[in-house]
């Protein structure tokens, strides 16, 4: 059965991926700035209303962490008012609302993977912001699934994994803080995520489905373990060897506070839809091996 997809976003990390993964039956619609500025609720109902879709994904943000403690109420506008406005057009045209948040809604101090209903606490304007989108949408469409997934990276947009590349480029050595754990997770993985879980809510009403699923790759990981494993692949593809010094979150300042264990359980995902993401480190070498090719004008593996 076709499935039609309206999605907020032109040139994000998840809208890039949902476009390129789709499969041909499968039709994306992405809205964007400037058309749609998530901030502005006529643009938002306006631009969402003429887009005929099964579904909706709001996969736009303002995801720049450190920045939103300087531009918490921009942050506010987008992530928290911004997706309620997409919840509003989700509710007139009667469509199952997929929206994806963070594991920045949790404060980080648990020693085990969170669970969906353990207790939010962000310690950053973003996760702030992105946990009022989170009751935004439960307050005003019920026919939602709310994703929180965490640390993503791909071949598009900006991530960490890039960022890794990028110094490395250039340097022998990375200081990287080794004591935030959490699931790096490739963007490509949630769109195949997102594909099957919109199909199963446009076909079965029942609740069970609906409501919040963490939603992320499997295995975990520090930030650390991220630098070294993306060095450790660009070597198989003749990138000299980059040395990851691991340091503490003291040692590396920043404006925004993260959380120090933000791992996410992911067994109502697999116990409800029967999803698995792939192990991280295995989706990591692929997104590796791509911007690496990409690069050299190789054909991408
Ligand atoms: N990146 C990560 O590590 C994580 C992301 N998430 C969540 O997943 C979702 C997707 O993230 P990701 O793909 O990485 O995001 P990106 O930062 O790659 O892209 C963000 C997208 O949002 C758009 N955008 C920003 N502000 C607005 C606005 N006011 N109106 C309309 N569009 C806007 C950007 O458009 P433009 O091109 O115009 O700037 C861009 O297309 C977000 O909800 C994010 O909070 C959750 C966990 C981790
Ligand atoms: C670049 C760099 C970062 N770091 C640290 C800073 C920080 O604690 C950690 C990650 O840095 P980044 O700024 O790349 O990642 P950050 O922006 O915090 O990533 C977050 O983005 C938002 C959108 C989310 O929703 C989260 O799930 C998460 O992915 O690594 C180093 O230790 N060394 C470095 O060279
Ligand atoms: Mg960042």
């Amino acid at each position: 059965m076709s499935l039609r997809l309206a999605v907020t976003g032109l040139t994000g990390q998840v809208v890039s991926a949902l476009i390129e993964r789709a499969a041909k039956d499968i039709e994306i619609t992405a809205l964007g700035r400037p058309q749609l500025d998530l901030g502005l609720r006529n643009a938002v109902l306006a631009g969402l209303r003429h887009a005929r879709c099964d579904a909706i994904v709001n996969a736009a943000a303002y995801t720049a962490v450190d920045r939103a403690e300087s531009e918490a109420d921009l942050a506010m506008r987008v992530n928290g008012e911004g997706a309620g406005h997409v919840a509003e057009a989700a509710a007139e045209l009667n469509v199952p609302l997929l929206h994806l948040s963070t594991d920045y809604v949790f404060d980080g101090m648990l020693p085990r993977p969170y669970r969906e209903d353990d207790p939010t606490g962000p310690t950053c304007a973003y996760g702030r912001s992105k946990l009022a989108g989170e009751h935004n949408i439960a307050a005003t469409h019920p026919n939602h699934v709310i994703l929180r997934t965490a640390w993503v990276y791909s071949p598009f947009g900006a991530n960490f994994v890039k960022t890794m590349l990028r110094l490395g480029e250039t340097r022998a050595e990375v200081s990287v803080v080794a004591d935030q754990l959490g699931n790096p997770t490739s963007a490509i993985d949630i769109a195949d995520a997102i594909f099957v879980m919109a199909r199963r809510l446009v076909e079965d009403p029942s609740p069970s489905l609906r409501g919040v699923f963490h939603v992320t790759g499997q295995g975990d990981a520090s930030w650390a373990d991220v630098a070294e494993a993306t060095f450790a692949a660009a070597e198989k593809f003749g990138r000299k060897p980059v040395r990851v010094q691991r340091i503490s979150t003291a040692d590396y300042p920043t404006a925004a506070r993260r959380p120090a264990n933000s791992r996410l359980d992911n067994e109502k995902l697999a116990i409800r839809y029967g999803l698995r993401l792939p192990p991280w480190r295995q989706s990591l070498e692929s997104c590796v091996a791509r911007v690496l090719m990409d690069k050299t004008g190789s054909r991408a593996v």
